[in-house]
């Protein structure tokens, strides 16, 4: 660190990195080093290796400043389910799981765990990537619509789903936490992303903003009573930020309050939310819907306003040309493509939106954010709390139907036509708008009624947790997703293979202690080809087990931590396991190890990922070495000793050093891949040097005070961020 301090570079001063202040614990940190200084300067780009390796190998994860804001306002605890709606690439994922394990124990596994969520598939291959460095067994990540997200039934015949906290009347997963990070237009990052001058108009925000409702009103549905939501954006415009939380708030109607946080990170520098705003079209600004002409109306929505109230226009009155470029509203103003903004009588909402939070550039040196806190205080409205299906809209209110009808057909009598089914389409979103929609869900929208599930099925349907189905009746379907066999999604399922979980436990003596019942996946439908075995949390496993409904599939991409990986013997020779444990699982399943383990001296330890195979006889340790030959064939885990393990083996933490190794007739042979081992070297030389008690050398940067193992948060440039993996 001081070595940093101390850095010049092209003549000048540079600022050594520095703690963000409003972030907790220390944990984030910013720095000012340019790409050219940090590969120009000797010591500076040592400093930029050991960043890169440590953000590969997830200790430390480089990130926007602002952007690691929306998770601190969440409140997570340990225990907590979150949802995470629109998440790739997974940079505040991250955060909240890192969030969740922060008092857990290792070895053991928080009560919490994290659902993340988004729509495009590849996408949700780099959040998988992103949130692989954090070896979690409390994540699933799924790749769906989140304003459509599936909802789930509880299993009423006492699986475990019977233990979750589940609202009764809605019978659906709940969440304590939902994080709403949704698609927006981005002009916050145009500092970082100049090319955004020349792609933004006002029409990216204005056709977001039904998007941004709809998934933000999913999000609260999904939410527990008392549960706390966060909605976000990268941009500034309103549309997409105060006119969003405006809706909500109406359209939840006294069920949810936008929370006043102005006493939480009182470090961080933000701006009340706005309450009066106008709404630009093209060239046009519009001061209220009563400015909207006939063919603004269905882009330019009331919601996009401060009042969010409609104007439909009266019947028989032309309010505009019919080139449709100078709307003229009911109170006779005219907007014109230069009319200024003071022409126009601004409409005020009547909500406390200034509860909202913009954090803008040029406060503190960071990209722009827009952060709002919901809270559920009860249930929504019933209308709010299931998607709707538009054909029913009128079910019940045939009436209204003829009258918006006979209204749109001659509002749209310059439209084509065949275009009457533009209209009714038309007509629906408007009704949507004034909370006309008649809920009623279709028989696909039906929940599965539990008690037609035979004890057999109920066991296979359990098994299968990648979009059930079971109406009694539609079995033939059934079955073939138990097969996995619908469109590019693997199956998950529970691994009950009992000879290879016995192997397993025999040949690695896992104590009773660890959980294996229930907590063990595999994605291959044909049980003789297994190659991966992964582990899922207690909360994962319950989250499972909740029948999803029929016809909303729930696309799992990703589930739980790959923990043994099939190994095919080397050396031609036979080893009583096939599976060997896969350095993800390793830290989990470490303290329940109780054969095939051993403790190596530092020095052997170091050699072992030096020279990645050594023969028993050329460890220094003559007595280790003794020990290696005598291993069965096949994969053994070697961990370092140190004073805490050669007091007591079984004393393992998150500073322990352990690694999969392969033991073959005559030697050890290292299975970590060779950026793990390039750390671990790095880790062990620290190491060793503080047991020494040797200070560390001038010019060599101290890894310690950047919390290597755990914990820091460096910033590379003006706005990139380094957050350790707590
Ligand atoms: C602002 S980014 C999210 C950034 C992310 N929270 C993070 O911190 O790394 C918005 C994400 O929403 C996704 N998305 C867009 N439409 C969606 C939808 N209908 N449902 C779910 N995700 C969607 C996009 O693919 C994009 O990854």
């Amino acid at each position: 660190m001081n070595s940093l301090k101390a850095e010049t570079t092209d003549g000048g001063e540079v600022e050594a990195i520095r703690p963000l202040p409003w972030y907790p614990d220390n944990l984030a940190w910013h720095s000012n080093f340019s790409r050219m200084q940090l590969r120009k300067n000797q010591t500076l780009e040592r400093f930029h290796e050991f960043l890169k390796l440590e953000n590969e190998i997830g200790n430390i994860t480089r990130q926007e400043a602002v952007s690691m804001v929306p998770p601190l306002f969440l409140d997570v605890r340990p225990d907590h389910f979150v949802f995470d709606m629109c998440a790739a690439p997974g940079s505040k994922t991250f955060q909240l799981l890192e969030i969740i394990y922060q008092s857990t124990k290792s070895g053991s596994l928080p009560d919490g765990m994290v659902m993340a969520n988004d729509l495009d598939v590849q996408r949700c291959n780099l959040l998988i990537h992103q949130t692989k460095r954090m070896c979690t067994a409390n994540l699933i990540v799924t790749n769906n619509e989140a304003q459509h997200f599936p909802g789930c039934r509880a299993d009423k015949n006492g699986s475990k789903a019977s233990e979750m906290e589940i609202e009764p009347q809605i019978s659906q997963l709940l969440f304590d936490r939902v994080l709403c990070d949704v698609p927006c237009s981005g002009d916050g990052t145009l500092r970082k992303a100049p090319d955004m001058w020349r792609k933004w108009n006002p029409g990216m925000g204005n056709g977001l903003h039904s998007l941004q409702i709809q998934i933000a009103m999913r999000g609260l549905s999904l939410l527990k009573v008392g549960g706390r939501m966060v909605y976000s954006t990268c941009s500034m415009n309103p549309v997409e930020d105060e006119a969003v939380v405006a809706e909500i708030l109406r359209k939840c109607g006294g069920s949810v309050e936008l929370v006043d946080v102005s006493s939480e990170l009182p470090q961080l520098v933000r701006r009340p939310g706005v309450r009066k705003w106008k709404v630009r079209d093209k060239d046009l600004w519009l001061a209220s819907h009563k400015d909207v002409s006939k063919f603004q109306r269905y882009h330019i929505l009331p919601s996009m306003f401060p009042s969010g109230k409609s104007y439909v226009a009266p019947a028989n009155k032309d309010l505009e040309h019919e080139n449709g470029e100078n709307a003229i509203s009911e109170d006779g103003i005219q907007p014109t493509e230069d009319a200024s903004t003071e022409d126009l009588i601004e409409e005020v909402s009547d909500l406390p939106l200034e509860r909202c939070m913009r954090i803008v550039p040029h406060d503190q040196n960071s990209g722009a954010f827009f952060i709002a806190v919901l809270q559920k205080l009860s249930p929504l409205p019933a209308i709010q709390e299931k998607p709707c299906k538009k054909r029913n809209l009128f079910k019940k209110n045939p009436e209204l139907q003829g009258k918006l009808l006979d209204q749109v057909t001659e509002d749209n009598s310059g439209l084509e036509p065949d275009s009457r089914d533009v209209a009714v389409e038309k007509i629906s979103e408007a009704a949507t708008e004034a909370d006309l929609i008649v809920d009623e869900p279709d028989e696909a929208d039906m929940e599965p009624d539990p008690s037609n599930i035979s004890n057999q099925d109920s066991e296979e349907t359990k098994a299968l947790v990648n979009g059930e189905t079971d109406s009694g009746k539609a079995v033939g379907k059934r079955k073939l997703q138990l097969q996995g066999k619908w469109k590019g999604v693997d199956p998950v399922l529970f691994f009950k293979d009992e000879s290879i979980i016995n192997s397993i436990k025999m040949f690695y003596g896992i104590d009773e202690s660890f959980p294996f019942d229930g907590h063990l996946i595999s994605r291959n439908s044909d049980k003789n080809h297994v190659k991966r075995i992964y582990y899922v949390s207690k909360s994962v496993k319950d989250v499972l087990g909740l029948n999803f409904r029929v016809g909303q599939q729930l696309k799992i991409a990703s589930i739980g931590l790959k923990m043994f990986e099939r190994q095919t013997s080397r050396e031609g020779t036979s080893t009583p396991c096939s599976f060997r444990i896969s350095s993800e699982g390793l830290p989990v399943i470490l303290p329940h190890i109780t054969n095939q383990i051993l403790y190596a001296s530092s020095v052997d330890f170091k050699h072992l990922l030096q020279y990645k195979a050594i023969k028993f006889a050329d460890f220094v340790d003559a007595e280790f070495g003794e020990k290696a030959s005598k291993l069965m064939m096949g994969c053994c885990v070697i961990v370092m000793r140190d004073s805490k393990t050669m007091l007591d083996p079984t004393k393992v933490d998150a500073s322990t050093i352990a690694i999969g190794c392969w033991k073959g007739r005559s030697n050890l042979n290292v299975m970590v891949t060779a950026i793990d081992c390039q750390e671990l070297l790095e880790r062990l030389s620290v190491r060793m040097e503080a047991e020494k008690g040797s200070s560390v050398q001038e010019n060599k940067i101290n890894v310690d005070d950047l919390q290597l193992n755990g914990a820091s948060k460096v910033e590379e440039s003006e706005t990139t961020q380094l957050v350790a993996d707590a």
